[in-house]
């Protein structure tokens, strides 16, 4: 087997195909982790898809990761301009993520530039639609070196 990779969406993106369509299409969160699935089935990855409304639910998630996922794409919604907890979860794992927003971020809102992930993500992505996150994958399939697991992460 190859990679091991983690999809995460954030708030609200359960329910990406019927929220604010001229924003963010017409795909559902099914489509899209079918899509992920099949991109990361194609290049030999396991693959796994994690959505939660809650802060608390997504660092729990990213910590059980540890030692067993190679790559995370995240999508943290609005907890990107917010959280600092998701953020240290990531650096705490040491997991390399890519960012990843379906809305060009930086054509929106002032307060949606500003995010507490890009500084240390591998890679961003935005403004591609759900289009991104297929790129996504294909970038950590492709590219991301295997982690050394972590046997004292034993979970
Ligand atoms: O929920 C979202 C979705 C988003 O991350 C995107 O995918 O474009 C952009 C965020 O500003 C917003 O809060």
């Amino acid at each position: 087997m190859g990679k091991s990779i983690l999809l995460i969406n954030g708030p609200n993106l359960n329910l990406l195909g019927t929220r604010e369509p001229h924003i963010y299409g017409s795909t559902t969160l099914s489509d899209v982790e079918t899509n992920c699935r099949a991109v990361a089935a194609s290049h030999n990855c396991s693959f796994d898809a994690f959505q939660s409304n809650h802060e608390g639910a997504i660092v729990d998630r990213i910590q059980a990761a540890r030692g067993r996922v190679d790559g995370i794409v995240i999508n943290p919604g609005a907890y990107t301009h917010t959280s600092v907890a998701i953020r240290d979860a990531l650096l705490g794992v040491s997991i390399p993520f890519i960012e990843l927003h379906v809305s060009n971020v930086h054509a929106r809102e002032p307060w949606r530039h500003h995010s507490y992930f890009s500084d240390k993500a591998a890679g961003i992505i935005v403004g591609l639609g759900v289009h991104g996150y297929k790129v996504a994958i294909e970038h950590v399939a492709l590219n991301f070196k295997e982690l050394e697991k972590d046997s004292k992460a034993a979970l």
